[in-house]
């Protein structure tokens, strides 16, 4: 974990991509999209650990229907900034079996853990699968998967804050921020 001045040093060594302003904005247009295609199928949420804590807390409350909300814990990147093995910590449990799934992402960046998530998912007998990503990282390479519904595009940089993390930190702030 870095320490007080490089924690410090991480924020002046970055540039806001996304004001709090626009990131809210962002949130009330995805409910509105998942409202309209997913308002009456009574879904079961999964939210993927820890990146999405965030987002699923300002999400879920513009969310005005019924829904089932659990978690899953999947880790590929831990304190790095490129991803690896993919390690599963919590796997989805059995009553996806039937169910309309709606997993949340704080970031869609390579693809791989949201794929990971789906195929567990469908293999486990969910009935449909929707994945919903506050960021899509706009990569040169084909991803494995595209999301159902995304809030902003972000550019091929490391990116933080709204539940991202640099280096294990910083997952608190309320805007977007890309490291120099
Ligand atoms: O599309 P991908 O290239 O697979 O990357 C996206 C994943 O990477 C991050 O998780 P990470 O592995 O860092 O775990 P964390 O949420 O605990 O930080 C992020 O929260 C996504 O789950
Ligand atoms: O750009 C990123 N930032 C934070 N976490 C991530 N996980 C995958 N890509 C990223």
């Amino acid at each position: 974990m870095p320490n007080l001045a490089e924690a410090q040093a991480i924020i002046e060594n970055s540039d806001v991509l996304f004001s709090a302003e626009e990131v809210s904005a962002a949130a009330d247009r995805m409910a509105a999209a998942i409202t309209e295609k997913l308002g009456g199928e009574y879904p079961l949420v999964l939210s993927v650990m820890g990146g999405a804590v965030v987002f699923t807390g300002q999400l879920l409350p513009r969310l005005m229907f019924p829904l089932d909300f659990d978690y899953v814990h999947v880790s590929r990147y831990g304190d790095k900034t490129h991803g690896g093995e993919l390690v599963w910590r919590t796997a989805p449990k059995e009553d996806v079996k039937d169910r309309v799934v709606l997993v949340l992402d704080d970031i869609l960046d390579e693809g791989h853990t949201m794929a990971a998530i789906r195929d567990k998912v469908m293999e486990m007998g969910a009935k449909a699968f929707y994945s919903g990503v506050f960021a899509n990282k706009l990569i040169d390479q084909a991803k494995p998967i595209a999301a159902d519904f995304v809030g902003i595009d972000v550019p091929n940089r490391y990116v933080f804050g709204y539940g991202m993390d640099v280096r294990g930190i910083w997952r608190n702030l309320p805007e977007i921020r890309a490291l120099k």
